[in-house]
């Protein structure tokens, strides 16, 4: 399986250290602490308003819905606990590290059992995908063909051979460019499955240097991606080696992890400390004007939102905005500027993949052929075979505090981008695909003992093939618009270790932007 560990590794950014606002030396002082709007409590949003909250500034929290975490969300019920949105997360960003040190959070972290173990569905039977390169030339996932041409490929795509950047070749997709190098059953039986599986997207529709920027990189300075990632990974070592003699603190990466009583654990833990004045649920942010009044630049933001209580209310003044909405929910609002309407349009329609995520716990004496480990993907392909789901995720394999001794408890994933109908079928009609598909796979016989369906209609925005023009119309806002910061899962990547990476730095940048604000008032 093509490992993007050291790559993630790459991508992440360092951020600056964060010196405290000079105007708020004194945590206490309300009067002169600087006043921050934080839209959306999702985990951007929440890790946002957590890192400006610890440096004394005031920060409220608008969140339309009526709970914290957006796409964490956890339930606990019948003795079993499940996630409906993000089931694990990956510490590569070093803005993770550093705010679960001062979260204090690692004594919940749940590591799962055997999670190296996972397996793609080939002819209708779930393989284990090969872990490291001799495992790939062993396994039964691919033909001899497919794996004489991986070993081509550094022979192949020499410097020189990468292609030239032109428009076409910004756009190509993530199928595109796998099939240039390793040809159309690596697409389809690992770049296919393995998308859908941390995306919920396709091969075809998926754009490559917004998906996969670190891959996508690694073509631009090595032509060949074995090559590259071969280099990257010996420097990233020779650097992390460097930085352990320098005695800097830092964890080993272990992979994927979550914690007791799920991912909503962590949105739990990021807003405990926020009073109900400073997260305001059930408040959805309808509109928002800057105004720039006179030399001071503070207090130029107003917003307004619909809350439960009363209809329309007006939020207090603010300094800076952090915005954490999907765009589509920011396209929808309405902004003005010194009194003049800020028009939107700039910005394109995004495309989101629908998904159903299905919750089934089985006896285990119904489970015929479990597997150990932490889920199986089955590749659009194997629709041939009748397979019609996602792929399923082992939840109690994973973490056995999750179900009563005497279950297994499953997470099916249906619909994406490869099928969106699907997405929106019936509770009963997912019942039947589900079980199916589960029979097949595992063997499981007779009902499911339990059984849940949560919908997402918009799960993941697409990073299709036009998507550099979402992130400039999101960058025209941020340059437009004084003091509006954007963050979240729409830039920078889709995980939840992305999105808190974000958010961090964007209230990095509100605190550079106060100071140098509060420079050029002393001047
Ligand atoms: C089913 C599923 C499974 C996933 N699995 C994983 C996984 O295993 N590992 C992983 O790393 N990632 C996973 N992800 C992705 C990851 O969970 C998300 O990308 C990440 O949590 C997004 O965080 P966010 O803060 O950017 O956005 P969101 O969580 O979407 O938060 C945005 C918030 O803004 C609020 N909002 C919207 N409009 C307004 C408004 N007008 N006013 C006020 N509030 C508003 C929303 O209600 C929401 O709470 C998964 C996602 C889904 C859906
Ligand atoms: C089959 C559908 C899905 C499964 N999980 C998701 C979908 C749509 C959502 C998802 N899972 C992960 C991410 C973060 C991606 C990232 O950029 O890091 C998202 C958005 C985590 C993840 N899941 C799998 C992998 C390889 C990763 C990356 C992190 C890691 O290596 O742990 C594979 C995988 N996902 C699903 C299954 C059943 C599965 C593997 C067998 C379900």
């Amino acid at each position: 399986m093509l490992n993007i560990a050291p790559f993630c590794v790459l991508a992440s950014g360092i951020s600056k250290p964060v010196t405290k606002m000079a105007s708020t030396e004194n945590k206490d002082d309300h009067s002169s602490a600087k006043r921050v709007a934080v839209i959306g409590a999702g985990v951007s949003g929440l890790a946002a308003a957590y890192k400006l909250k610890s440096q004394g500034l005031h920060v409220t929290v608008f969140e339309s819905e009526g709970r914290a975490g957006g796409k964490l969300r956890s339930v606990s019920r019948e003795g079993l606990i499940w996630d409906e949105g993000a089931n694990t997360m990956t510490e590569s960003e070093i803005e993770v590290r550093s705010l679960f040190d001062d979260l204090g959070i690692q004594d919940k972290e749940q590591v799962p059992i055997a999670q190296n173990k996972r397996y793609i569905v080939r002819n209708g039977v779930p393989v284990l995908i090969p872990s490291n390169p001799l495992a790939l030339f062993t396994s039964s996932i691919l033909s001899a063909k497919s794996k004489f041409q991986i070993i081509l490929e550094p022979f192949l795509w020499r410097k020189s051979e990468a292609s030239k950047i032109s428009d076409a070749y910004n756009q190509e997709s993530v199928g595109g460019f796998f099939q240039r190098h390793f040809g159309q059953e690596v697409v389809d039986y690992l770049v296919d499955p393995f998308v859908a599986g941390t995306s919920a997207g396709d091969p075809e529709s998926l754009s490559m240097c917004h998906s996969f920027p670190e891959l996508w990189d690694l073509e631009q300075r090595f032509g060949s991606i074995i090559v590259g990632a071969v280099k990257s990974k010996f420097s990233a070592k020779r650097t992390n080696r460097e930085e352990t003699k320098n005695s800097v603190k830092r964890k080993a990466l272990r992979g994927s992890f979550s914690f007791q009583g799920g991912m909503q654990t962590l949105a739990d833990m990021l807003c405990k400390d926020l009073s109900k004045d400073e997260l305001k649920l059930k408040s959805k942010v309808l509109s928002l004007s800057y105004s720039h009044e006179g030399k001071s630049t503070s207090e130029n933001w107003s917003l307004s939102y619909a809350s439960d209580r009363d209809k329309r209310s007006q939020g207090s003044s603010f300094d800076a905005v952090i915005m954490t909405a999907p765009v589509c929910n920011v396209k929808e609002m309405k902004i003005t500027k010194g009194g003049n309407v800020f028009p939107l349009n700039f910005i394109p329609e995004v495309s989101y993949m629908p998904l159903s995520v299905i919750i089934t716990a089985f006896k285990k004496e119904n489970v015929k052929k479990p597997l150990e480990g932490f889920g199986v993907l089955i590749p659009s392909k194997e629709q041939q075979n009748g397979l019609k789901t996602l792929g399923t995720l082992f939840s109690s394999v994973m973490f056995p505090d999750r179900a009563p001794n005497n279950l297994h408890l499953y997470t099916t994933f249906v619909g994406g981008n490869r099928n969106k109908e699907l997405a929106k079928a019936s509770t009963d009609e997912l019942k039947h695909i589900v079980t199916s598909d589960l029979q097949q796979l595992l063997g499981v016989e007779g009902e499911p003992t339990f059984f849940n369906h949560f919908y997402w209609s918009k799960a993941f925005p697409l990073y299709g093939r036009n998507y550099a023009s979402v992130l400039e119309g999101i960058e025209k806002m941020e340059r437009d618009l004084p003091g509006f910061f954007y963050a979240g899962n729409h830039k920078g990547g889709l995980s939840v270790g992305k999105s808190i990476a974000s958010g961090c730095k964007a209230a990095d940048n509100v605190i550079t932007y106060l100071e140098s604000s509060h420079d050029k008032l002393l001047k």
